[in-house]
């Protein structure tokens, strides 16, 4: 898939949103990437997942022996790219503010996961799930996600494939633009702050 037919698929959902967004990490930005709305779409999210399954190289592809995500954005792209691959997909939940499986998913000692997320900004999510899935006895062998919106700065530790970049402006909220300082801030997201 192209980065057009991808961007199509996102126009499409209405996923690509405008305003002024708290992001997990605090910090502001103009644009959202509604991945939710994206993947509302079974059919659209499996076409994504099957794109991005066809990026990976074919002897990591085959060694993959389930997919983690966190929650909650990735738990539904986690889902479909473990349909791509062939292989489990669980979730990992944090009600004590720290990522862990729960719902009786378990990992065999050294199982090769592949950590799916919806979006990346400043990977930080996607190093405490990794943290998360090391402890369950996990060895993340790539991570991938739908959007890498980090503008290539996230450094997750592992192979990283993304489906697209896209290049979109954050902030700290200390240093707002007049335009956006002048929006009412909305936080999309579900870390608690
Ligand atoms: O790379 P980062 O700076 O960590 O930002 C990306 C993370 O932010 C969003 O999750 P969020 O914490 O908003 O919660 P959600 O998944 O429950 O929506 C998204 O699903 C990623 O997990
Ligand atoms: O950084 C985030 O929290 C974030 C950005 C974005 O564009 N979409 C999303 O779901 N989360
Ligand atoms: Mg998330």
């Amino acid at each position: 898939m192209t980065d057009d037919e991808i961007l199509a698929e996102f126009r499409a959902a209405d996923a690509l949103l405008e305003g002024h967004f708290i992001l997990s990490s605090g910090l502001r930005s103009p644009r959202y990437l509604q991945c939710a709305r994206v993947l509302m779409d079974p059919r659209r999210g499996a076409r994504l997942a099957e794109a991005l399954a066809a990026t990976l190289p074919a002897d990591l592809r085959d060694s993959i022996d389930a997919v983690v995500s966190p929650a909650m954005g990735g738990v539904i792209a986690g889902h479909e790219m473990g349909r791509a691959l062939g292989v489990p997909a669980m979730f990992l939940e944090r009600p004590e503010g720290v990522f862990e499986l729960r719902r009786g998913f378990r990992l065999d000692a050294g199982a090769r996961v592949l950590m799916m997320e919806d979006v990346v900004t400043t990977g930080l999510s996607s190093r405490e799930a990794i943290a998360a899935i090391g402890r369950a006895g996990g060895t993340v062998v790539a991570a991938a996600s739908l959007v890498d919106r980090s503008g290539g700065t996230a450094d997750l530790g592992v192979p990283f494939f993304p489906l697209i970049r896209i290049d979109v402006p954050t902030y700290e909220a200390d240093a707002l633009p007049p335009e956006l300082a002048a929006i009412p801030a909305i936080k999309p997201g579900s870390r608690a702050a």
